[in-house]
């Protein structure tokens, strides 16, 4: 029996880990990670992760070829095929600080596996990685190889969370870089053919390595750019009284562009993005390249501008100050349909408010408290992306101006204003009425996500801020 062992049980390595066992039935798949707690809840009733069809996919093959351990080393030595999707953060020290990836994890990963194969393995970066990786790590894995041959292999993962298992089912494409000799060609055809266990050969792309690596990143940067690039013109929409969604739906008519990621929002959020982009811009100032890297930057300085000034109008809107006021935060999560809160929007709004001194209610269906109340209380705008249990602990009685309920009628009781930052379907259908008479007067509603039905909300009394739309006649200079 072919055995696979995947490295990291995360948002990537536990859900992709799970769809390869369910579709290939004769393959033994070990997903291995060095959190004890991540692993003892992959294998309970509550799984460390929420996506939609998760569980069900884990229930069917759990214990029969699908398997979650602590015994990195033994499934490691043991496996044919080895899958590594450890977390890639920023590096938040030394070298290349703020930008750079921290590859402390996947190195970490790789001397394992050096250490342990007796037998060939194929050892696959499924971690988003800088571009030339692959050759660090060969470096390790062959330095110390006791005559074991050890083939690189980049199939770099392109789900989305919320959408994590439709996507891994259905995926565009699957990418897979090797190199182009004929030991790197049969490995690839190796993963290629797990994959043509459910996916048509068109859909899975081949190459070399480096250009795989590096379409990851370029992916990455190219759909935050998209959103980048609407959110600017959300600004201009302010300034000018056009409507952003009348813009993005016409942009999206076009069959040039396409109707994709043109939804204006508060910031774009999520683990990938902006740590992805830094990678690029790492890389291209590494290769002399200052303009390339300018280009890129650009793309987050925009979604830093994004969040600043919907911070800024809130404040603005409610006579230059929110200090002392009670503002309902709806949504935590980077977007719905996750419970992931890496790098969130959320986090840059509610500290913003909190530095003029409001009071906060928050709530969001599926983010817990204690995940809340770390995001709000870590400085370091770089330890968010460390295994779990690396992560620093916090003491639950900081933060007095935060509060975090159960539903979105108790955040939002005696509230001064409300703030939409979370696309969730449950905020569209609220009893907007029965919340209005329950606030303080004046009443507003800041919708970061564009998904409030504005004239009704207006009908009701509210004054409301929606990104990219024409002013309220109250929040005009
Ligand atoms: N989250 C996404 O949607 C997504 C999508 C595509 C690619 N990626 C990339 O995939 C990688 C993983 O992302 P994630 O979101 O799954 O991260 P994650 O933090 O959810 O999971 C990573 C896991 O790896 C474990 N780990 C770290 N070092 C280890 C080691 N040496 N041995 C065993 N386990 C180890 C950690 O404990 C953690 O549980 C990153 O490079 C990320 O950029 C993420
Ligand atoms: O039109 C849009 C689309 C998205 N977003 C925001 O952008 C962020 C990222 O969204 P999305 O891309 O849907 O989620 P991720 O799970 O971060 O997925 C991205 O990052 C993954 C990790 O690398 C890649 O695999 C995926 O292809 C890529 O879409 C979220 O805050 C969204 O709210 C917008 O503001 N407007």
């Amino acid at each position: 029996m072919v055995k696979i062992c995947g490295i990291g049980a995360g948002y990537v390595g536990g859900p992709t880990m799970a769809v390869i066992a369910l579709k290939c039935p004769e393959i033994e798949v070990t997903v291995v990670d060095i959190s004890h707690s991540r692993i003892a809840a992959w294998n309970s009733d509550h799984l460390p992760i929420y996506e939609p069809g998760l569980e069900q996919v884990v229930q069917q093959c759990r214990n029969k070829n699908l398997f979650f351990s602590t015994d990195v080393e033994k499934h490691v030595a043991e496996a044919d095929i080895i899958f590594v999707s450890v977390n890639t953060p920023t590096k938040s020290r030394g070298l290349g600080a703020g930008k750079a990836a921290d590859l402390t994890y996947w190195e970490g990963a790789a001397r394992v596996i050096a250490e342990m194969s007796k037998s060939n393995k194929i050892v696959i970066e499924k971690s988003t990685v800088p571009v030339r990786t692959a050759e660090a790590i060969e470096r390790i894995l062959t330095h110390n190889s006791n005559g074991v041959s050890f083939q690189i292999l980049s199939n770099p993962e392109f789900l989305s969370e919320g959408t994590a298992i439709e996507d891994l089912l259905n995926p565009d494409r699957v990418l897979i870089g090797g190199r182009q000799t004929p030991e790197g060609l049969l490995a690839i055809q190796t993963v290629k053919d797990i994959y043509a266990h459910w996916l048509p050969e068109d859909r899975i792309i081949t190459t070399n390595l480096w250009s795989a690596e590096l379409a990851k990143l370029a992916d990455n940067a190219f759909l935050a750019q998209r959103i980048s690039s609407i959110n600017a013109m959300s600004a201009l929409c302010e300034a000018t009284g056009a409507e952003v969604s009348e813009v993005s739906h016409a942009l999206s008519k076009n069959s040039k562009l396409g109707p994709r990621f043109l939804n204006a929002s508060v910031g774009f959020g999520g683990s990938c993005f902006q740590k992805d982009i830094l990678n690029l811009v790492y890389i291209s100032e590494s290769n002399g390249l200052t303009e390339v890297a300018n280009y890129w930057k650009q793309v987050i300085q925009m979604n830093d501008y994004q969040k600043d000034r919907f911070v800024k109008r809130v404040i603005s809107s409610m006579f230059n100050t929110v200090s002392g006021k009670k503002i309902a935060i709806l949504g935590f999560a980077f977007k719905k349909d996750t419970s992931d809160t890496r790098k969130t929007p959320s986090i840059d709004v509610c500290k913003g408010l909190m530095g003029d001194d409001a009071y906060l209610t928050i709530y969001d269906p599926r983010v817990s408290e204690d995940q809340i109340r770390r995001d709000l209380s870590l400085n370091s705008t770089v330890e968010w992306d460390h295994p779990i249990h690396l992560q620093p602990t916090i003491s639950p009685s900081t933060m007095k101006q935060v509060r975090i309920v159960k539903d979105a009628y108790e955040a939002t009781k005696d509230a001064h204003g409300i703030c939409i930052l979370t696309e969730w379907d449950e905020f569209k259908s609220l009893d907007y009425q029965r919340i209005f008479d329950n606030m303080q007067k004046p009443a507003f509603v800041f919708d970061g996500r564009n998904i409030l039905n504005v004239g009704r909300l207006r009908e009701i009394g509210f004054i409301v801020y929606s990104i990219g739309k024409p002013l309220d006649p109250w929040l005009r200079p």
